[in-house]
């Protein structure tokens, strides 16, 4: 099945069901799945926490746009990190082989979700607050995605339905 479909890429905030949704859709669809952000520990031999514990959060950003220029064009879900959408030439890159797909949760959700963020490798300037970057990646995530689903108050299996129903295959 590889090679013969588009594929489909998913971005939003951390915490809006990119990675786990990205499995049950790929399981769904019959298609391989990537979770970008452990292409990026494999190719640097490193946690992304560490990444930017050691190398700040702009190198994040660097890698993570390097490693996404390199997705190839087959059919698989793609499960991005939160970040991805800094990278324009990636992003473009992306969108030229599938769907992209906005999991759109309230900032309210991604705190429940992703607990003390200081310990979750985000990429995000020390003095800015999760406030700040919810609204400056919410402009990001609306420009690049070809759909927008609404997942709060929904179950992943719900979502996963939700979006295979809005793709033509
Ligand atoms: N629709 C949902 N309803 C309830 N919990 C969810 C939903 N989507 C994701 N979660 C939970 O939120 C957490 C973060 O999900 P994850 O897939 O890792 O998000 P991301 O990859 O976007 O950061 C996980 O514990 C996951 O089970
Ligand atoms: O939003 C972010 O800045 C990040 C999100 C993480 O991925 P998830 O969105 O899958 O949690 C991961 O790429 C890294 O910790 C940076
Ligand atoms: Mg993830």
């Amino acid at each position: 099945m590889m090679g013969d479909r588009s594929n489909i890429i998913l971005i939003g905030m951390p915490g809006s069901g990119k990675s786990t949704i990205g499995v049950l859709l790929a399981k769904a669809a019959g298609m391989d799945f990537v979770d970008t952000d452990l292409l990026i520990q494999s190719d640097q031999g490193q946690t992304l926490q560490t990444i930017v514990d050691e190398r700040g959060y702009l190198a994040l950003r660097e890698v993570e746009e390097r490693v996404l220029c390199r997705i190839p064009r087959a059919g698989q879900v793609i499960a991005t990190g939160g970040s991805a959408v800094y990278g324009e030439t990636a992003m473009a890159h992306l969108k030229s082989t599938g769907p992209v797909v906005f999991l759109n949760i309230p900032l309210a959700t991604v705190r429940e979700r992703i607990g003390d963020y200081s310990l979750r490798g985000l990429s995000k300037r020390p003095d800015q607050s999760l406030e700040a970057l919810f609204d400056e990646r919410l402009a990001l995530y609306q420009r690049y995605a070809d759909l927008t689903v609404d997942g709060e108050g929904r179950t992943q299996e719900r979502i996963c339905d939700m979006i295979l129903a809005s793709i033509p295959n």
